[in-house]
């Protein structure tokens, strides 16, 4: 008698080769460890493991905190490795390796100038050095056959009182790699509209941003990212799912979001570290994708979470069943909601991760 089976997903090899694109990724929080190691070596700072595998398995179990201030202070030791322009330069250089080495074929990656002043470099040189270590990084993973293109997104801390210097900053080098704004840090007590001089700056600029709202705190945070501030994207915004009713009825809010096509850089393992989700099986993007938002599927901080946009995907695969067709799905709407132009765009999905799916699925 024919035994039934249920057709295996993608496995995670074959999802590492196929192309993925990324919205969400934090420079600081995707260094390998052993560079920590050896930087941290260099300039004596203090860390909490001795070993690239002790100090890999400290930063995921330190930040599986349940909470996103405790999530954050995991911070202190990347940032503090990260203030000279050597040391960025490596950083953004082993970055762009990396997610090419994990067949990204698109990112945005984000990084707070200001956090990165402590030993004296000025914002235009930090931004120059980062700039510098992903042209690198680009260059060298196109000639080992997995090319990339890396955009920067300059993020302002929330807390703080920068936003307005560091919009510029991104204006001034928005030909030269940084394709747009961001801000981060702790959600709660900081709203958006702290920073509304910023956003409007940009917007008179056709700049674009995304904003981090919807993952500490809920529903007045994601309205006011968009109705306030005017963002373009939703960092996580994971907490629309509060304005959806149990049989599945969009509140307003919910209802523009979908309907403006507003994306949602949904970060799965990430929100399960901060509490934002019970667990990936229960993670509202198995709703969401149903109910067709633009979902797209990121890493958010690849050292924090022990993760990378394959092993993402796999955890999706695992949990919600998804096959070759929900992953070209979030990999596309990622590549549509990308912040470069769309001539760029529409040639990576046509030319790159079409073909590429196609043979797939
Ligand atoms: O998920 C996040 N939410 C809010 N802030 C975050 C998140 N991940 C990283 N950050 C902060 C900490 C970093 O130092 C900063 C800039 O990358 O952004
Ligand atoms: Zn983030």
């Amino acid at each position: 008698m024919a035994v039934s089976s249920v057709p295996a997903g993608p496995s995670f090899d074959e999802i590492r080769r196929a192309p993925k694109a990324l919205l969400h990724d934090h420079l600081d929080g995707g260094l390998r460890p052993a560079t920590i190691l050896d930087l941290a070596a260099g300039i004596g700072h203090e860390l909490p493991a001795a070993t690239p595998e002790g100090l890999g398995e400290w930063f995921v179990a330190a930040a599986d905190s349940g909470s996103l201030e405790r999530y954050l202070t995991t911070f202190a030791h990347t940032v503090a490795v990260m203030q000279t322009a050597d040391a960025l330069h490596r950083v953004a250089r082993e970055c762009a390796l990396d997610l090419a080495r994990d067949g990204v074929v698109y990112a945005e990656v984000r990084f707070a100038p200001e956090q990165h002043l402590e030993r004296g470099l000025s914002l235009p040189e930090v931004v120059e050095a980062v700039l510098d270590g992903f042209r690198a990084g680009s260059a060298e993973a196109a000639e080992q056959g997995t090319p990339i293109r890396v955009g920067t997104l300059l993020t302002a801390m929330r807390h703080a009182a920068r936003s307005m210097e560091i919009a510029e900053l991104s204006i001034r080098y928005r030909d030269a790699g940084v394709v747009g704004f961001d801000i981060a840090g702790a959600e709660a007590g900081y709203p958006p509209t702290r920073h509304l001089d910023a956003f409007e700056y940009l917007q008179r600029e056709n700049s674009h941003f995304t904003i981090h709202a919807g993952e500490a705190f809920g529903l007045p945070s994601i309205w006011q990212a968009l109705q306030w501030c005017g963002a373009d994207r939703l960092g996580h915004g994971v907490r629309i799912v509060d304005d959806i009713g149990p049989d599945n009825a969009l509140g307003r809010l919910a209802a523009y979001v979908r309907d403006k096509r507003i994306p949602l850089e949904l970060c799965p393992s990430s929100n399960v570290q901060t509490g934002a989700a019970a667990s990936i099986r229960e993670h509202p993007i198995g709703l969401l994708r149903d109910l067709r938002f633009r979902v797209t599927v990121n890493t958010d901080n690849r050292l924090m979470s022990g993760t990378s946009m394959s092993r993402e995907m796999a955890l999706l695969v695992e949990a919600f069943g998804y096959g070759w067709p929900e992953l070209q799905w979030f990999t596309v709407n990622a590549m549509k909601s990308a912040f470069i132009p769309f001539d760029e765009r529409l040639a990576l999905i046509n030319d790159v991760i079409k073909p590429a799916y196609a043979k797939l699925t």
